[in-house]
């Protein structure tokens, strides 16, 4: 039974400020979204990839691939204004009879392909699963700069991507979040409102997801420190 990686790389970065979306930007020699594709294409489990993309694009895309070629099948398609318009358009690409969909997003490159395989794994067994591993900071909730309550941190985790579904689950949870106009901040939150629990895989704190622009030398120190306890 094979799985589709879906793989969010619609975003403009705005939070990085460079001149050109993330997931474009070099890291140790390669794009970032490069290293991401190619995490996903090792994965035994993963038969194809489907890439959203910003409009403007995809000439730059179909070049790197050129450069930096990726062993799966892969679809460009145009992304969305949110992420979860993104993803939604993606699921739109999966071919029908897929079991498993397997969300990344193309700014986290550090991944290991045995992440997302596990991850893959757990959503075959509990029909969702997602990689995250448990808060250390203590966390508030906050308005008007003003701490109101404190929930248990033994309850608080952080979650990333790998996160993978049953694709049918997944169709019906981005349909029911449009038709009820609902925005989440991961696709996990959207099954959850269905009343499936979804699976933890522990997963470690390095998974970093590139945002800011002090996330890249970080993204370059850990890969040169990762690289070398590989070797
Ligand atoms: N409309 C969007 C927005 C985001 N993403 C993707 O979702 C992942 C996580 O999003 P984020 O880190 O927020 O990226 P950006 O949206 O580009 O960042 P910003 O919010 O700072 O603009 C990224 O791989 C990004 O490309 C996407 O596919 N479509
Ligand atoms: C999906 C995600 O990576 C899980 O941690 C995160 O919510 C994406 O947030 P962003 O603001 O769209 O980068």
């Amino acid at each position: 039974m094979t799985a589709v990686a879906i793989v969010p790389a619609g975003g403009l970065g705005v939070r990085f400020g460079a001149d050109r979306p993330k997931q474009f930007l070099e890291l140790a020699g390669r794009p970032i979204i490069i290293h991401t594709l190619r995490r996903l294409a090792a994965c035994p489990d993963v038969s194809h990839i489907v890439v959203a993309l910003p409009p403007t694009a995809r000439p730059v895309f179909a070049a790197l691939l050129e450069t930096f070629p990726v062993e799966k099948p892969i679809t460009a398609v145009a992304g969305g204004a949110e992420r979860q318009e993104s993803v939604r358009l993606a699921l739109a690409a999966v071919p029908d009879g897929t079991s498993v969909v397997v969300v990344h997003d193309a700014v986290r490159p550090f991944a290991t392909t045995e992440l997302i395989t596990a991850t893959i794994a757990a959503a075959r067994a509990d029909r969702a699963a997602v990689v995250g591993h448990p808060a250390t900071d203590t966390i508030k909730l906050v308005q008007d700069g003003l701490a109101y309550e404190t929930p248990p941190r033994s309850t608080l985790y952080a979650v990333q991507t790998p996160q993978a579904f049953e694709t049918g689950l997944l169709r019906d949870a981005h349909a029911r979040a449009a038709a009820e106009q609902v925005t989440a901040t991961d696709d996990a939150m959207l099954v959850e409102r269905l009343g499936v629990p979804v699976r933890i895989v522990p997963g470690p704190r390095w998974n970093l997801k590139i945002t800011h622009p002090d996330d890249l030398p970080l993204a370059d120190f850990l890969w040169q420190r990762l690289a070398r306890e590989s070797t």
